[in-house]
């Protein structure tokens, strides 16, 4: 059973704080991670997580998106610098916990085309699975053709890698219990986008890489079933159910 598995920048940290980790539900979220795997729930699994209050605060403040990038050096050292901390504090809750969690930057992994198409090569991340690893990605930078830098969503590398891993299960574990109806009552299963369209928003925190609309709209592309969930839904999740919203 592999299993890929986004925790939002929502959950990590407190997204409306500049660079500020939320330690308690980053303990509640590896206790969850590090209890799967000692039942025997999940064989390999990926992990990728947001930016937050970490990534996007520095790529607002320096105007780089997924689709507007900067040659800027300085971006380049704030975001990605940014970005590989908070890194390592999700490591060291896992570490703390005896889940042997490696990190992989996808600043040194991936690029982009002219046109924006990422590509980002999966080989590394099997071969660490199958060593017994659990990889731990985070949205990052990569180079972009024309474009210098631009941002790489938690959620655009949870797709791609999806796809290539020929993941069984992939959950967004995110702040809210899933994706809300216009009563705020969350939706059980997507099957088109336009069905959903007039109540997906951005985030209501600084985000530069789309919130909830895009998240569907990429999971909506995928093979695969994904689970959008909130913290009380992870650890049904990793047991194999699938709380919040089912995007098919
Ligand atoms: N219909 C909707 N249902 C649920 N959330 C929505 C909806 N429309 C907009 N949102 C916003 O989307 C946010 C979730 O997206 P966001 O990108 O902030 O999550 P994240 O993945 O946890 O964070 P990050 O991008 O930092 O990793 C919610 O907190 C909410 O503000
Ligand atoms: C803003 C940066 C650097 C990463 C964004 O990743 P996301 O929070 O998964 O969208």
């Amino acid at each position: 059973m592999t299993v890929v598995l986004k925790l939002g920048g929502s959950v990590v940290t407190e997204k409306d704080r500049a660079e500020t980790i939320d330690g308690a539900a980053l303990d509640h979220t590896a206790d969850a991670i590090a209890d799967a795997i000692s039942a025997g729930d999940i064989d390999d699994l990926v992990v990728v997580h947001g930016g937050g209050s970490f990534g996007h605060h520095h790529a607002s403040e320096f105007g780089v998106s997924t689709t507007d990038g900067s040659h800027d050096v300085d971006a380049v050292h704030a975001i990605h610098g940014a970005m590989t901390t908070l890194n390592q504090f999700v490591l060291r809750r896992l570490l703390d916990r005896d889940v042997p969690a490696v990190p992989v930057h996808p600043f040194s992994a991936g690029h982009r085309s002219e046109r924006g198409e990422l590509t980002f090569p999966a080989g590394q991340i099997e071969t660490l699975l199958s060593e017994g690893f659990v990889p731990v990605l985070h949205g990052d930078l990569v180079a972009h053709a024309g474009e210098g830098v631009t941002v790489v969503s938690g959620d655009e590398l949870v797709v791609e890698l999806a796809a290539s891993l020929g993941a069984d299960r992939v959950g967004l574990c995110s702040a809210v219990p899933g994706v809300l109806d216009d009563a705020d009552a969350v939706i059980d299963r997507i099957d088109e986008y336009e069905d959903v369209a007039d109540v997906l928003g951005e985030s209501e925190a600084t985000d530069v890489s789309g919130g909830m609309a895009a998240k569907v709209r990429a999971l909506l592309d995928l093979d695969s079933n994904a689970t959008i969930f909130g913290r009380d839904g992870l650890s049904a999740f990793l047991e194999g159910d699938d709380p919040g919203t089912t995007i098919d």
